[in-house]
């Protein structure tokens, strides 16, 4: 039998001379063809050994035992599954055919296997790797097969067991940054190890829609229990769960029919639509890197990037980037238009596709001009399809019509706020960049209801010395990306951010955004366009992340003033008001109508109730000038939507005067501060700022999730399959699983570095590995993810540290500060 030891080299040892110390440095388990295991002493850095052959099945060991003559050492399947899977590799194919022959006529194999695979096992492996990866600037996927496979067999994998080493909180920050980001190996991983994958796939999928699978929703799940702890607990907010279908009318009232639309243009030639934005965005960014090119200028795209050229153009639009050199003024004007692409309404689209000579970017054919696409799903509520409805496109409206029952849960209170969690619906134009824009997410929305003339927050303190990048709209509009870094204090003392209440929110919202794992480097705060904000809003920021997808909006917060809860009040004539009473009673004076009700109904007859509330809903700058009329003339007119022509009402109909009051009760609709968040674009952005590779291992990555999201915690490895070591298993699975720490048992069978190395992919921040000392004093090592530093310590010592970590945020150092080092073992 080959065994996989490295050989040393053959050295005379002079007559005479010592023969040179041999120091032991490694315990390794040598599982035995039995499954017994047994513990020896080595210098080879390897912590278990897996025979297919010792002296129980070898004929050489026994030769008296006539059953085992005929023992093929193909007798594990191994030889044979590695030639199968291997066999092009290293010109290996005829030694597999021959081997696959001889093996299937039940004959012992006496010929040696490859000389080139003996070559390559006979060298260190991580020359090989480390040679190619030179040459070739990655790693073929076989050769990192290869390695697997020896370490799955029992084989030492070199370049993982020699190269892997133990690091310090720098060193992991560095190793991080070390090897470039690939967003073909992250989304390779993430559908791999089932993250999330696109729904209905057996059927050919449905763009924008996605399937999350086990650590996916352990994730998301995660995330949104942070947040409800991070802001529904924090704040006491009240936690509402609305329905998904509504009824037309209310999005009608909220303004979504009418307005809630995306600009798009049709090519009437091949049939094609493209949202007109996103177009000419993708268009001038095109045209600019083309001029760097031509300039010849790095057009700083990551290499990731230019190697998954391919990938990449066939989900753009753009599939060509012509190296044209453009004029200094144009390059400068598409830069300023880019920098306001978010602010265009359809007509200025329209005009700079006009213009810049924008069409469709295959064919150069001229679009339709752009036109509105609304973004609701729509359906019919019940049999009779009468009742028109649609997908709710947001939670809000959902809150905003519960305001009552809230108000008055809260004791007629204000500020205060209520939340909400659910799935939300837009019929996406291009869906696109996986999970960033889709056409069904997960939103958790905040409505923050603060009087309009009152909008401190009582802790305002707590945020208000935190530093972020700003982007307000000033800086857009000059054409430049270039955030501020200021304190939130400053931003709202200079009115940058309108009021205390948004710049806290927007405080809290970093907070938990660098919470559950988003890298503070690529967060900022953009303020929106003048012409990008809905007309009621007094101010709006978008907490934008960068990816590889470049900025991305993930969560919106607006001052939405006291729209939402006006219009529905007016359209159902219910008042939507906090009522407070006042401590010194006020007087006040304001124009008040009386209206003659009793010739509403002969002289309107249907239309009555429709002129009466119009009326009631006067404006008190409306009231006055009408007061004036109707002083003058002894009649008033008014043009009434859906009633034609003018209604005249004499005095006899209807009173206009101004009085003067003693109030003791304030009357207010209250102003609202909107975090929307997200939830799927935000987990997206974690996956990217967690996701790197270790410079020693590229194929394989890491997902350094903070541990308080990370989908599973621990990774119960038992060294190996052997019975003695099951109790413990059980008895630290008992354990976990009493202090709801999730975990998962790997017990395999494969190396516990490919174990580990699997878990890394998922996330998974620690690794309790049981061996056999275990049995003897109960102790176990702990393994951390990303330093892969281990510390040995009792059953209850270890998880108590990992409880300390993962839920109460203390560092590995202060929870592992009285646990022994642990170095004798290699955790590879
Ligand atoms: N299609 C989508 N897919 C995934 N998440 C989305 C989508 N649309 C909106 N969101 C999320 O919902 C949050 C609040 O929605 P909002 O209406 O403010 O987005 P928006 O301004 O319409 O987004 P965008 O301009 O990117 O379409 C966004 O910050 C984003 O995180």
């Amino acid at each position: 039998m080959r065994t996989a030891l490295p050989r040393r080299p053959i050295r005379k040892i002079p007559v005479g001379k010592a023969r040179p110390a041999i120091y032991y440095q490694f315990d390794v388990a040598v599982e035995l063809t039995d499954g017994s295991v047994v513990m020896r002493r080595s210098q080879y850095p390897q912590d278990e050994i897996r025979l297919i052959q010792d002296q129980r099945n070898n004929p050489f060991w026994n030769p008296s035992r006539d059953d085992l003559i005929d023992v093929d050492p193909n007798s594990v399947g191994n030889i044979e599954k590695f030639k199968q899977r291997y066999s092009g590799m290293f010109g290996y194919a005829q030694d597999a055919q021959e081997s696959s022959k001889s093996s299937s006529q039940g004959k012992r194999v006496k010929k040696k296997t490859s000389s080139k695979f003996d070559d390559v096992n006979s060298k260190d492996k991580a020359n090989v790797k480390e040679s190619i990866t030179k040459n070739k600037g990655q790693v073929p996927s076989e050769l990192d097969d290869f390695l697997d496979f020896l370490d799955e067999t029992g084989h030492p994998n070199f370049a993982k067991s020699v190269s892997i080493k133990r690091m310090s909180v720098e060193e992991v920050q560095k190793a991080k940054q070390a090897v470039e980001f690939s967003r073909e190996h992250l989304e390779g991983i993430l559908r791999g190890r089932f993250f999330y994958s696109p729904a209905f796939d057996l059927y050919g999928g449905v763009s924008g829609l996605y399937d999350y699978g086990p650590p996916g929703c352990a994730f998301q799940a995660n995330v949104v229990d942070v947040w409800r702890k991070h802001f529904v607990l924090e704040e006491s907010m009240l936690e509402v769960d609305c329905t998904m279908l509504t009824p037309y009318e209310v999005l009608k009232t909220s303004g979504h029919v009418d307005k809630f639309s995306d600009w798009m243009c049709r090519d009437l030639k091949t049939g094609e639509i493209f949202r007109a934005d996103h177009l000419v965005e993708e268009v001038l960014e095109a045209r600019l890197k083309g001029d760097k090119e031509a300039r010849g200028i790095n057009s700083n795209e990551s290499n990731d990037e230019e190697t998954d050229k391919k990938k990449k153009n066939r989900k753009k639009k753009v599939k060509e980037i012509k190296a044209v050199k453009l004029d200094d003024e144009v390059v400068k004007e598409y830069e300023t238009i880019l920098a306001k692409i978010d602010g265009y309404s359809g007509a200025e689209l329209g005009e700079l596709m006009e213009k810049h000579n924008i069409g469709n970017p295959v064919t150069g054919d001229k679009l339709e001009p752009p036109m509105a696409f609304n973004l609701m799903f729509e359906t019919a509520i019940g049999p009779s399809g009468q009742l028109k409805g649609y997908l709710r496109p947001e939670t809000a409206q959902g809150q905003f019509l519960n305001f009552n029952k809230l108000l008055e849960f809260n004791n007629g209170k204000t500020p205060f706020a209520s939340a909400s969690i659910g799935k939300s619906f837009r019929n996406e134009i291009s869906p696109r960049a996986g999970l960033l824009r889709v056409r069904e997410f997960l939103m958790a929305e905040i409505e923050h209801f603060v009087d309009p003339l009152d909008k401190s927050h009582p802790k305002f303190d707590e945020v208000k010395d935190i530093k972020l990048s700003f982007l307000p709209r000033s800086i857009q509009e000059s054409g430049s990306t270039e955030p501020i870094v200021e304190t939130i204090e400053k931003a709202v003392a200079t009115k940058m951010v309108d009021n205390e209440t948004l710049g806290y929110f927007i405080g809290r919202i970093y907070l938990f955004l660098i919470k559950i794992g988003v890298d503070p480097t690529k967060l900022r705060f953009r303020q929106h366009m003048a012409n990008e904000m809905a007309h009621y809003a007094a101010d709006c920021w978008d907490a934008e992340l960068k990816t590889s997808y470049g900025w991305i909006e993930c969560v919106g917060c607006a001052d939405r003033s006291a729209f939402d809860l006006t219009v529905h009040s007016e359209k159902t004539k219910e008042k939507l008001v906090v009522r407070q009473k006042l401590e010194k009673p006020i007087e006040v004076t304001k124009f008040e109508i009386d209206l003659t009700k009793k010739l509403f109904g002969p002289k309107f007859r249907k239309d009555a109730p429709k002129v009466e509330s119009f009326l009631l809903n006067l404006s008190q700058d409306e009231l006055k000038v009408k007061a004036k009329e109707l002083a003058e003339n002894g009649k008033v007119t008014f043009n009434i939507q859906d009633i034609e022509g003018e209604v005249e009402l004499n005095d006899k109909f209807i009173k206009i005067e101004e009085r003067t009051r003693v109030e003791h009760v304030r009357e207010f609709v209250p102003n609202v501060i909107e975090p929307s968040f997200g939830i799927g674009r935000i987990i997206y952005a974690v996956f990217e700022h967690s996701f790197w590779r270790r410079p020693e291992d590229t194929a394989r990555g890491v997902l350094s999730f903070p541990p308080l999201v990370a989908p599973t915690k621990v990774l119960l490895v038992p060294l190996s399959n052997n019975k003695e070591l099951q109790p413990i298993v059980k008895q630290v699975s008992d354990i976990l699983r009493k202090s709801e720490i999730p975990f998962k048992v790997d017990d395999s069978g494969v190396s516990i570095g490919k174990r580990y190395s699997r878990n890394d992919e998922l996330g998974t921040p620690f690794g309790i590995t049981i061996d056999f000392d275990s049995i003897k004093d109960s102790s176990v090592t702990l393994r951390e993810r990303d330093s892969t530093k281990q510390v040995r310590g009792s059953i209850n010592d270890i998880i108590k540290a990992i409880r300390e970590i993962t839920y109460q945020g203390v560092s590995w150092d202060e929870a592992t500060k009285d646990l022994a080092p642990f170095v004798s073992q290699d955790s590879n």
